[in-house]
C-alpha cells in the first residue's frame, strides 16, 4: 500500500523545480536568466561542500549523497561533486580561490544548470559566486524551500512555505538583477536602481506581514479543530525524512498517505483515528526533519509542528538501514528540542530491518565489535545486539520493524496499544472507566 510502486499515490513530481513554477523560491536562482532555463530538459547540478577537517570521509560522502538526493527530489540530477576541506568556509566565496577556479573551469567546460552548496550562503557569498560562475547558485535553504513548495498542499503549509521563501528573499534583495518583475526575465536583464530595490523590499515586507497574519488566522482555525478532537490520546509520528513515517501511518491507520522514496514526501500533517487494544487514539503523520534545516522554515512551520507539540506520545521512526541512522536520531532529537517538544514520551521504532545489512564483524564476548571500520563508518552489529543496546540506554522497550514487509508489526501494535491505553487512563480516567464499565 505504501511503497513507491503501489497505486493510489500521486504521480511523482517531474520537472517542476527551481526555474519554472516556483518563481519566488527560484528568485535568486533565476536571476541569471533564461540561458539556464532548461525546464524542459532535466536540469543538472554540481555539488559543492566544505566539510570541516575532522569530518570523516564516509560522513562527507553520506552528506553529499543526501544533497544529491535532495537535488533529485527537486527534479534535477547531480553530475559532479567538489569537496574542499577547510576550517570554515571562505567568507567571500565559500570555497577558496583555487577551488573556485577549478569549479569554474569545470562549469565552463562541461556545462551545468546550477551549482549547489551544502550550506547556507550569505547574500554576499551568493552574489560573488553568481558573478564568478555565471550559473544559478543554489544553497541548502533554497533547495529545501523549493522541495517544500513542491510538496505543500494545504492552505496552511503553502502559506508557511511562501512566508519562509520571502524571509529567505528579503536579505538577498541587494545588488544586481533584483527587480521582482524581472525574476523570470531572460538573458542580459539589467539590474534595477536603488529605488527599485527599496520598492521591492517594501513589497516583500508587506507580503511577509500579510502572510503572517494569514497564518495566524489559519492557526486559530486549526487550533479549534484540534481542540475539537479532545478526549483522545494523540500520537505523532516523527523522524528524519524518508525513514518510513507515512508508510507506517498507512499500515497502522489503514490510510492512504503519500509515501515515496524521495525526501519530504510529506509536508502536510495528516491525522487518522486508530484503535488498538480497544483504545481509540489519533495518529498524525508529520513533516520529516533533516540536518541543517533552515531555521526560517522551522519558524514558519510552527502551526504544522503544533501537531507534534500537542501530542501525548511521539513515535520516533528511525531508518536502521541508513548508515547515518544514529546521527539522524540526534538531528531529530535536536529539532524536537528546538521546537519545544523534547520532554514528550517517545517510543523509538527502528524501521526497514528488511534492508539492514549487518557486518560480519568480530565480536568480543560482550557483543562489542572488536574492529572499527577503516573508512570511519560505524560497524553494523546484529540487530538483536542493537536492540539490547538501545533498550539498556533508554530503559525503555524499542521495536524493530519493517513497515513495508509488515514484520514485527504485532509487537509494535501491542507495545503502542499499551502505551496509549496507559496514557488514556491517565488523561481521561473517567472516560476509560465508562468505556470499560459499558462492556
Ligand atoms: N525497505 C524498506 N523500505 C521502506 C520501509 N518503510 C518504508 N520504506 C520506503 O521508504 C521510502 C520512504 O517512505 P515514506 O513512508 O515516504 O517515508 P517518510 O518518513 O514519510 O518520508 P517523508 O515524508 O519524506 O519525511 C519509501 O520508498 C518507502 O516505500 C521498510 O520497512 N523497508
Ligand atoms: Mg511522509
Amino acid at each position: 500500500m505504501a511503497n513507491k510502486s503501489s497505486g493510489g499515490r500521486k504521480p511523482a513530481a517531474s520537472t517542476r523545480h527551481f526555474t519554472t513554477d516556483n518563481a519566488k523560491a527560484s528568485y535568486v536562482a533565476t536571476k541569471t536568466g533564461g540561458a539556464y532555463d532548461t525546464a524542459k530538459e532535466q536540469e543538472t547540478a554540481v555539488l559543492v561542500s566544505v566539510p570541516p577537517r575532522r569530518q570523516s570521509e564516509a560522513q562527507t560522502t553520506e552528506y553529499l549523497d543526501e544533497l544529491a538526493f535532495l537535488i533529485e527530489t527537486a527534479g534535477a540530477t547531480a553530475t559532479k561533486r567538489f569537496v574542499q576541506r577547510l576550517e570554515k568556509p571562505d567568507i567571500r566565496t565559500y570555497v577558496g580561490e583555487g577551488k573556485l577556479a577549478e569549479i569554474k573551469a569545470w562549469v565552463q567546460h562541461e556545462g551545468t544548470s546550477m551549482v549547489v552548496f551544502d550550506d547556507d550562503l550569505s547574500p554576499s557569498q551568493l552574489r560573488n559566486l553568481e558573478a564568478e560562475l555565471l550559473v544559478k547558485i543554489v544553497d541548502r535553504s533554497l533547495l529545501i524551500l523549493d522541495i517544500f513548495a513542491l510538496r505543500a498542499k494545504s492552505a496552511t503549509s503553502r502559506t508557511q512555505v511562501e512566508l519562509a521563501q520571502y524571509q529567505y528573499l528579503l536579505p538577498r534583495l541587494t545588488g544586481l538583477w533584483t527587480h521582482l518583475d524581472k525574476q523570470r526575465g531572460g538573458v542580459g536583464m539589467k539590474g534595477p536602481g536603488e529605488t527599485e530595490i527599496e520598492t521591492d523590499r517594501r513589497i516583500v515586507r508587506d507580503r511577509i506581514a500579510f502572510l503572517k497574519e494569514k497564518l495566524e488566522d489559519l492557526d486559530r482555525q486549526s487550533h479549534t479543530q484540534r481542540k475539537a478532537r479532545g478526549g483522545s490520546v494523540r500520537v505523532a509520528l516523527v523522524g528524519y525524512t524518508n525513514v518510513g513515517k507515512s508508510t507506517l501511518m498507512n499500515v497502522l491507520g489503514k490510510s492512504d498517505v503519500f509515501a515515496e522514496n524521495k525526501l519530504f514526501a510529506t509536508v502536510d500533517a495528516t491525522t487518522r483515528k486508530v484503535v488498538l487494544d480497544q483504545t481509540p487514539f489519533l495518529l498524525s503523520d508529520t513533516v520529516g526533519f533533516i540536518r541543517k534545516l533552515p531555521t526560517k522554515l522551522i519558524e514558519s512551520f510552527k502551526s504544522t509542528l503544533d501537531e507534534i507539540r500537542e501530542a501525548d506520545l511521539l513515535l520516533h521512526v528511525v531508518d536502521i538501514s541508513h548508515p547515518g541512522f544514529e546521527e539522524q536520531i540526534q538531528v531529530v532529537n535536536d529539532t524536537l528540542n528546538d521546537i519545544g517538544a523534547a520532554d514528550k514520551p517517545v517510543l523509538l521504532v527502528f524501521n526497514k530491518i528488511d534492508q539492514y545489512k549487518q557486518d560480519d564483524a568480530e565480536l568480543d564476548p560482550f557483543g562489542e565489535v572488536l574492529d572499527a571500520e577503516d573508512d570511519g563508518t560505524a560497524p553494523r552489529p546484529p540487530l538483536a545486539q542493537l536492540q539490547a543496546t538501545y533498550m539498556a540506554k533508554l530503559h525503555d522497550p524499542v521495536v524493530f520493524i519493517s513497515a513495508q514487509e509488515r514484520t514485527n508489526l504485532e509487537e509494535l501494535r501491542e507495545l503502542l496499544g499499551k502505551r496509549v491505553a496507559a496514557l488514556h487512563q491517565q488523561r481521561y480516567p473517567y472516560q476509560t472507566m465508562n468505556q470499560y464499565s459499558g462492556e
